[in-house]
């Protein structure tokens, strides 16, 4: 046996083995199988069959959630003094009925017209085409090009199990049409996936009826608050609309300026229609969210050139139009010097999400920024991108980047009379030209009777280019105006009046512009797993999870070489004083291999790993193992505690610490 105290002193970077973590050496059933086994997450209420879109979270999915919201936590609310919140998550109906939520926070449904089988229309339609056009390419005998895009389809397939690729050719025309139509399956509303539907005779493709016209389903879980059942309430199915109607305190806490960026971390909720994804479409969820506060007349950024290069991965919505995917690479400056994303703000916001996701793990080259189509973008926003991450189950949205304009706010502040609008005293006094609305006020109560106020402050509220419209309209007879409830009154100009004035103001007041990246937990979570894992060449079954060690959920594993009751106190003692340095670690004092400790370790992404042997009692020194080369150095324990919390917290890398400590190529000196 080589004894740990004649170590090997080979080149650091000759320790550091190349590993290959290639697409196509991913397994899902084994990943599966790896994640229920180490208990990452599992259905929830399981032992009672368990209820679709539940999932709890195991000792190891926990600490890795945690883990990634510590490092969101310190990556923007540290970083960038954010005003944290923690609102409520049953939410008065009110405030969601104002938002809009109430009335148009629903998905299109159809349902098995014999079985009574529901689907979220856009989903099956996309499936059925899919499965339609990987069928032409088997008739065609064409192979998939990339490997990656063959596991996504493949998976895909799975994940909308019935749908069965049947090897029949389609006409040249059908095949041009169903890519376009895939390419924009996000974009249509109710009616038309109805018609594409009877056009493509899409049917279950289970049982091959047909499936009735798509109707809105809302996906807020509604209850009531209090005993008397009086006072209607909705489990969130966000975590913005608490952070708008705090929005006065927050100005008053910022002293009254913009920008300023309020972030809050809680659960959401959603009745999804077919929770069929595992943790990618669930019924409750974590969400982190952030409403970034600006002057709508200047959306630049103070911190813009820290993020200038971050080079972004962009499918911007024109591509998408024409039915293409194809991506372009730039960097955040030229995305927003040629206008490709709308401003400044939204782009310093984009790149630092890039950054975080990166820093936590996700495959830059599995991660794209989607534009928002047209229709699929609400009407009220100037711009919206989607952080999408491909994994088994295709490019699934996870973090939503939009420019929600002055919307929420403006809404929220006619409903309930609060100014929910900033204040900037001017230095110098400036005239401005206004347009000023009147009304006669008895034929308008008369015409509107209980909408008259709220149509009346709808208007009072709007900018000045919308009134000037309704204004140019009602010259010629009428105009309508858009109200919260979602409907359009219409107005005439015996009652309502727009009047160009002139005025002197000390005071410059607007609502401020909200820039919301808002991050799905579970989904990023599940897909840094799928991109971390892989499996040594030499043990194909025993996966390892490839984790950053800032997400990691144990950092460091302690084990001994032998049952010899001296080690095992020895590892007890490392191990306290890695729980002084706030280290998470691991004793494993079992009487299993080393290879099995560490193979277990593997699996649960542990990057580090202490191994004490008789030359530890000898000369004070343990070997530091790294995860995925499997390299190993040696050193007195002080200095491995020093070197793993270095490592732990990202002041230095592996190699880093082989600069620190000696090579190690030996085996572990088993005896005295
Ligand atoms: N049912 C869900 N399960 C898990 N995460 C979700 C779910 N719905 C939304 N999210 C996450 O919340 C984020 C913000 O929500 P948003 O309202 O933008 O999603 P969405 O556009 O409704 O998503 P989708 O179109 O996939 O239903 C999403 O980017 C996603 O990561």
């Amino acid at each position: 046996m080589v004894s740990a105290s004649a170590a090997s002193t080979s080149h650091p970077s000759e320790l550091q083995a190349p590993i290959n973590k290639t697409a196509h050496e991913f397994d899902k059933t084994t990943l599966d199988a790896l994640l229920a086994r180490r208990f990452f997450f599992a259905p929830a209420f399981e032992i009672y069959g368990g209820v679709a879109g539940l999932y709890d979270y195991g000792p190891t999915g926990s600490a890795l959630q945690a883990n990634i919201l510590d490092a969101w936590r310190k990556h923007y609310i540290i970083e960038e003094d954010m005003l944290e919140l923690d609102t409520t998550i049953m939410t008065l109906s009110d405030v969601l009925k104002t938002s809009g939520h109430v009335d148009k926070f629903a998905d299109w449904m159809c349902k098995d017209v014999q079985t009574g089988e529901i689907f979220r229309a856009d989903h099956l339609v996309e499936a059925v085409l899919e499965a339609r056009l990987k069928g032409d390419k088997e008739a065609r005998g064409v192979k998939e090009e990339a490997v990656v895009e063959e596991e996504g389809a493949d998976k895909k397939k799975k994940k909308k199990k019935n749908v069965k690729a049947v090897a029949i050719k389609l006409e040249d025309s059908a095949v041009a049409e169903y890519e376009n139509l895939l390419a924009q399956i996000d974009n249509y509303t109710g009616p038309e996936l109805g018609e594409i539907i009877r056009k493509h005779n899409i049917r279950n493709p289970d049982t091959g009826n047909e499936v009735s016209e798509p109707v809105e389903f809302n996906l807020m879980f509604e209850s009531n608050i209090g005993p008397t059942g009086q006072i209607k309430g909705y489990l969130r199915p966000e975590t913005a609309q608490g952070h708008f109607v705090n929005f006065a305190r927050l100005l008053e806490f910022n002293n009254g300026k913009v920008p300023f960026a309020s972030a809050q971390i809680g659960r959401s909720f959603r009745n999804e229609i077919a929770p069929r994804q595992g943790l990618l479409r669930v019924r409750e969820f974590t969400m982190a969210e952030i409403e970034h506060y600006v002057d709508p007349l200047d959306k630049k950024h103070a911190r813009f050139n820290e993020v200038k290069d971050v080079l972004l991965t962009l499918l911007p919505k024109d591509v998408q139009t024409e039915g293409r995917t194809e991506t372009t690479q730039m960097t955040v400056g030229d995305a927003v010097a040629k206008k490709i994303v709308d401003n400044e703000t939204l782009g310093y916001f984009l790149g630092r999400t890039q950054l975080f996701l990166e820093k936590i793990g996700i495959d830059p080259k599995r991660m794209r920024c989607r534009q928002h189509m047209a229709n699929e973008m609400a009407h009220y926003a100037a711009d919206c991108w989607d952080f999408e991450i491909q994994s088994s189950y295709g490019w699934i949205e996870c973090v939503g980047c939009a420019d929600r304009s002055a919307y929420d706010l403006t809404v929220h502040s006619v409903r309930t009379k609060q100014p929910l609008r900033v204040q900037q005293r001017l230095e110098t006094p400036v005239t401005v030209d206004k347009l000023e609305v009147t009304f006669d006020a008895k034929a308008f109560g008369m015409k509107f009777k209980k909408d008259a106020t709220m149509i009346k402050e709808t208007l009072l509220g709007l900018e000045k280019d919308k009134l000037q419209c309704i204004k140019d309209e009602l010259v010629n007879g009428s105009s309508s105006v858009k109200c919260s409830d979602g409907k359009s009154y219409d107005i005439t100009p015996d009652l309502v009046k727009i009047e160009p004035i002139t005025v002197t103001e000390h005071v410059r007041e607007f609502t401020p512009n909200v820039i919301e990246p808002s991050f799905g937990v579970g989904r990023i979570l599940y897909s840094l797993l799928e991109h971390s894992y892989w499996a040594r060449e030499q043990d194909k079954a025993r996966g390892v999870l490839s984790l950053p060690s800032v997400v990691a959920p144990i950092k460091c594993l302690i084990v001994t070489i032998s049952q010899d009751n001296e080690l095992r106190a020895k590892i007890h003692e490392i191990s306290r004083l890695m729980r002084k340095r706030g280290i998470a670690s691991r004793v494993d004092d079992s009487s299993a291999s080393i290879g099995k400790k560490y193979a277990r370790n593997d699996e649960l992404g542990t990057p580090f790993g202490c191994t004490v042997d008789f030359a530890s009692l000898k000369n004070g020194t343990i070997t530091l193992r790294e995860r995925d080369s499997t390299a190993q150095l040696i050193g007195k324990i002080e200095d491995v505690i020093d070197v793993v919390d270095a490592l732990v917290k990202g002041i230095i890398d592996w190699s880093g610490a082989s600069q620190k400590l000696e090579a190690y190529s030996g085996v572990q000196d088993v005896e005295e």
